[in-house]
């Protein structure tokens, strides 16, 4: 019988679980002139991961979260998210995959008008079509965690920026997605409300294992993550791993920021965290 010695590597490598692997994706707008947005982009993202996607404007950002997201697709390559590959699916399989798999928070904070914070909260599972018992008591959890038990009653209208992406967060998070895919976050947010924002992306990181990748202009909202992916015309240039205190991983995101060239403008939110 053969005794397999297991090293290191072979641990790690039997560790890891990637929840989203691009292999090496290649996007390609065909038109009057045909742009290559993405270039043989190949990485990997593991389950509870928070990853911010930083490069300048134009480099590809909102063309590989509309590829996460499955609403374009690959021209070669191919993207695997939570073990599917999205583009085998027909139209009803990739609007469920969507909902169970994927929860999305945008800078433009799209709540109903209409509707108050509870029935804006409660919204994805009527689609589900839940117990009320059930989506009444994920509501009061949802509530609690983000800090909305408050307000519950009141309409966007009358809600301040803060409020209403800590709104918009719960409703991406109520069906309980493996993935939340976020554009920008903070990018219309105060900085108080902006850090509130952020911790609260942190906090359901840690503590529901809730894989989070963000795309955003701003190194601090960056150095809230574990690890900023840089991409440049579409592709990989860099990725650093946060192994030390947020301050240091901010200054080492700010290295590369000046390494990535591009507009000043482009990163233009700089504050000190
Ligand atoms: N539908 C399209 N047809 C042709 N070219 C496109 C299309 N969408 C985007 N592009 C081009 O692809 C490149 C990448 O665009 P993308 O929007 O992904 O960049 P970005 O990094 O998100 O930029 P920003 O930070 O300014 O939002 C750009 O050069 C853009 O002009």
């Amino acid at each position: 019988m053969h005794n397999h010695k297991i090293n290191n590597h072979q641990i790690n490598n039997q560790m890891r679980k990637p929840i989203v692997e691009m292999k090496d994706v290649t996007k390609i707008y065909e038109g009057k002139v045909m742009h290559r947005a993405l270039k043989q982009l190949d990485f990997d993202v593991e389950e509870g991961e928070f990853v911010a996607i930083m490069g300048p404007s134009g480099s590809g950002k909102t063309t590989l979260l509309n590829l996460l997201m499955a609403t374009d697709i690959p021209t070669y390559g191919k993207i695997v998210i939570g073990g599917v590959e999205p583009e085998t699916l027909g139209q009803n399989e990739i609007a469920l995959f969507r909902r169970r798999q994927i929860g999305f928070v945008f800078q433009e904070i799209n709540l109903l008008q209409m509707l108050t914070v509870e029935e804006n909260l409660v919204l994805p599972l009527t689609l589900d079509g839940l117990p009320v018992r059930e989506m009444k008591s994920r509501v009061q959890d949802m509530a609690q965690k983000l800090n909305l038990e408050d307000i519950l009653e009141r309409r966007p209208d009358e809600l301040s920026g803060g409020q209403a992406q800590r709104t918009a967060i719960g409703r991406a998070l109520i069906h309980q997605p493996n993935i939340v895919l976020a554009d920008e976050p903070t990018g219309n947010l105060d900085s108080k409300s902006a850090k509130d924002v952020l911790e609260l992306l942190e906090n359901i990181n840690t503590h529901e294992r809730t894989t989070i990748i963000m795309v955003t202009h701003d190194p601090i909202a960056a150095s809230y993550c574990d690890r900023v992916l840089f991409i440049k015309d579409g592709e990989f240039f860099n990725e650093i791993y946060k192994d030390e205190r947020r301050q240091t991983f901010f200054q080492r995101i700010l290295n590369v920021l000046s390494l990535l060239g591009g507009n000043v403008h482009d990163f233009s939110s700089v504050r000190l965290p």
